[in-house]
């Protein structure tokens, strides 16, 4: 790990994690993903967000994983015939017909969701990595044999119905706010949040360029590696990656992110076919909750970006640091779905329950009938274009219209 020597204290007292300057309800809001999509979707990777409704809602906030049946997803870019084929498949009874019967389809209360998530999943290539406004339900990783690629819903499900990350962002995420009544008095509420569901298409993201930035009075003043591995290359392409993060955060974020102080995520990778292009990964608020990673809290908050050539500390991890070690495990803490956790407490027979229960969610259900329903705008179509030069890998695809998936 790098030295704090660029890390200038300011010539006042030294503040503590106590002097916390706490954000406002509208700059978390800001900070969640449906929000600055809006802006800036032409430097982020391709994805879907999905409004998400009342029902669907209070299906996350409900105990228990009840998945709906499995439903088939045909990826538009099925490059070996290069046509979005889609078949019938039967139900888990065989019979080829629909299941009236079936009280147990969650997705029957919330089909605009579950039919959008479908379709989302198709056009994104197959396969998602799925997040709410702010989290991604990373602490549920290993429910999926520790991956958070989700080729169908019911993978969607299983992963945000598993997340205590998913459990925060809909319960606590103004915890640790101040208060911002408007000039008639009102506050911000959880209830006022639009809720959405990100989709973003599955990239194999390589760890060792993706980078968290620190902005303090517009400014960038820390960046630190997020895989906490030591790398040769970083080393020697220090200057290289700093020039393009500062150049980067200048052209597209300083005058135009509402909040002057936030942290944002970028991934810089470098391929034969193109230079290496910053892809914006995530904004973050300037808050405690936020991971600060090799840095701590109060290291950033004595930083003064004021001084007279200022230049930001750029972190990375060096060969055999011990002080490498000692950064936190993250989400240790959070390693089991709150069911799992639940059935453990009750001890082996409860757990011998859950384990019958979950063999029941999974294997016991048929397909069902949503129709695809994508409706993008014009807007969206050139993004997807443009998104689609960068992406050589969706070269040939061809998208059928009509592209119906039924059960
Ligand atoms: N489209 C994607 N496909 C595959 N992996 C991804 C994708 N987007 C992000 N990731 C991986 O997931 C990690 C976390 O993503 P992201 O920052 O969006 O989640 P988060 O929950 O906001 O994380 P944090 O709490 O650390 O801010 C990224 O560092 C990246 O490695």
């Amino acid at each position: 790990m790098a030295t704090a020597s660029t890390i200038l204290p300011c010539a006042h007292e030294e503040k503590t994690i106590r002097d916390f300057p706490l954000p406002t309800r509208q700059a978390i809001v800001n900070c969640g993903y449906p929000e600055w999509y809006k802006k800036y979707r032409g430097i982020t990777g391709k994805a879907r967000v999905v409004p998400l409704t009342t029902e669907f809602l209070d299906y996350l906030k409900a105990d228990g994983i009840i998945l709906p049946p499995d439903t088939p997803v045909v990826s538009i870019s099925d490059r070996d015939s290069g046509v979005f084929s889609v078949t019938n498949t039967e139900d888990s009874d065989g019979d080829d017909e629909d299941d009236d019967d079936d009280g147990e389809n969650p997705a029957q209360n919330f089909p605009e969701v579950h039919g959008a998530i479908i379709a989302a999943i198709a056009e994104l290539g197959g396969s998602v990595y799925p997040k709410l406004n702010w989290s991604a339900p990373k602490d549920a990783a290993f429910m999926l044999g520790n991956t958070l690629k989700c080729s169908s819903p019911s993978d969607v499900y299983l992963l945000l119905k598993s997340s205590n990350f998913i459990t925060h962002d809909l319960e606590h995420a103004f915890d640790e706010t101040v208060d911002t009544p408007d000039e008639n008095g009102k506050l911000l509420k959880l209830s006022d949040v639009e809720y959405a569901l990100v989709l973003r298409k599955w990239v194999d993201v390589i760890t060792s360029v993706e980078f968290r930035c620190f902005v303090k009075q517009r400014k960038v003043v820390a960046i630190t590696q997020r895989d906490l591995n030591h790398y040769d290359f970083l080393e020697n392409g220090r200057e290289e990656f700093l020039a393009l993060i500062q150049e980067f955060f200048a052209r597209h974020l300083e005058k135009t992110f509402p909040e002057a102080d936030f942290v944002f995520d970028v991934y810089i990778p470098k391929t034969l076919l193109t230079e290496s292009r910053v892809w914006l990964v995530d904004i973050n608020p300037y808050s405690p909750k936020t991971d600060t990673l090799t840095f701590a809290w109060q290291e950033i908050l004595n930083i003064d970006p004021s001084i007279p050539g200022f230049k930001p500390e750029f972190r990375i991890i060096k060969k055999n640091d011990p002080e490498a070690y000692g950064f936190s495990q993250p989400y240790s803490a959070h390693k089991l779905p709150r069911e799992v956790v639940d059935a453990a407490a009750g001890g082996a027979e409860s757990m011998l329950q859950f384990k019958n229960d979950w063999k029941h969610i999974v294997e016991g259900l048929g397909g069902t009938g949503i129709n695809d329903s994508s409706d993008e705008d014009e807007n969206d179509k050139d993004e997807e274009k443009k998104d689609d030069e960068v992406e050589k890998k969706d070269d040939g695809v061809e998208k059928k219209d009509d592209g119906k998936v039924t059960g």
